[in-house]
């Protein structure tokens, strides 16, 4: 079977204007985004319709678009992911925009660079696993890059041990996969007997490289999918350690959606704070006084300042670690009391971002 490259190279600075036809779009968008989403007046809001002449313009239904119709199925839409064809990323983009057209890259980056260099339109990449925690370099990224989250999609991660045909169990002694899902699996290969793990950068390529160069002592922890993309044998099924095993991923666009109100929504934040007692306290009490509910935190470490000076004449001890929080509220930002909250913590945050107001994926993952 034939399988499209992985996206690896740099994608050179020229391409970084967007070609004629995606201005277009981007224009089609910022008018869209100036008038009220379809949902919010669709002729069932009661307004009689004896009355066009005097209806509020920002009442009015806007007309659909080609990118609400692209966005709905992805007909059309190319949508990055990291790894190689067979991935879980490949099954989680395709879960996201059913109809897209997948495009493998080598890195995570790579497939943040593909979407701000119009070599894609969306990203899928993975956030967090409900078994091994939080994917925290796509957390380091989002900040280094200008995307937007426009959604979310849960996975069940359901892997097999793989190897070429005529190898069996007993003759394997390694297992390659993602560190992610050899963390996955790591009881559970133990008992199998196998003792080695070998890290590669996704599930799929470990399949491959084990295919490509005929390994008999390695397996692959990957999907069934991979097993079939390239020809081999499914020696063990549903191999991880807990049965319920998800991956959330979160689907990146250069425009951000326009939060709703009438479905559930997440907005996730990323914001910094002085240094002192209570600091934390008083940013997460902005949210639960207004009975917001928080979904997930996280803290990483504010990589563009590891050290910092507290004064001039360098007395003061240095300060080696300072941090980001991430966020996500069960919230969107189309409800006032989500404005409120977040222009609350504005006052005190020393940085404050959104990084994005989507529909959350309510969906049996
Ligand atoms: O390697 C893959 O197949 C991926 O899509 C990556 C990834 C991850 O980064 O967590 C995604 C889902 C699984 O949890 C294991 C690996």
């Amino acid at each position: 079977m034939v399988s499209p490259p992985t996206l690896r190279l740099r994608i050179p600075a020229v391409n970084s204007r967007p070609p004629p036809h995606a201005v277009v779009m981007r224009c089609r968008r910022s008018i869209a985004a100036s008038v009220s989403p379809p949902g919010d007046a669709n002729g069932s809001t009661g307004v009689p319709a004896a009355a066009p002449a005097s209806r509020d313009p920002i009442s009015l239904p806007r007309p659909l678009t080609t990118a609400d119709l692209m966005e709905a199925s992805g007909d059309g839409l190319k949508v990055a992911y990291q790894g190689c064809p067979g991935a879980y990323s490949e099954a989680a983009a395709k879960k996201a925009y059913p109809s897209c057209q997948t495009v493998p890259c080598e890195y995570f980056e790579t497939a943040f660079q593909a979407v701000e260099n119009w070599v894609a339109d969306r990203a899928v990449l993975p956030l967090e696993n409900s078994l091994g925690g939080s994917i925290h370099r796509n957390y380091d990224l989002l900040l280094r890059h200008r995307l937007h989250i426009v959604g979310d999609v849960r996975l069940a991660v359901r892997h097999c041990l793989l190897a070429n045909r005529g190898v069996k169990i007993e003759n394997l002694r390694s297992a390659m996969s993602h560190p992610q899902a050899l963390a996955q699996c790591e009881q559970t290969l133990t008992k199998l007997g196998i003792e080695h793990r070998e890290a590669v950068d996704d599930t799929a390529g470990a399949a491959k490289l084990i295919a490509e160069h005929k390994l008999q002592d390695t397996g692959a922890v990957a999907s069934s999918l991979a097993a079939q993309l390239y020809g081999l044998d499914i020696l063990a099924e549903n191999i991880q350690d807990d049965t319920d095993n998800i991956t959330r991923f979160m689907m990146l666009a250069r425009e951000p959606i326009i939060p709703r109100t009438d479905k559930p929504f997440k907005t996730s934040i990323v914001f910094s704070l002085e240094e002192g007692p209570g600091q934390l306290f008083k940013a997460l009490a902005v949210f639960a006084l207004r009975k917001i509910n928080l979904t997930k935190m996280e803290s990483r470490p504010h990589k563009k300042k590891p050290l910092r000076l507290a004064d001039d004449n360098c007395s003061a001890p240095l300060k080696h670690f300072d941090y980001l929080f991430y966020v996500d509220l069960e919230a969107s930002m189309a409800d006032p009391n989500a404005q409120n909250a977040l222009a609350n913590l504005k006052e005190f945050a020393t940085f404050l971002r959104v990084l994005g107001s989507y529909p959350t994926d309510v969906s049996e993952a």
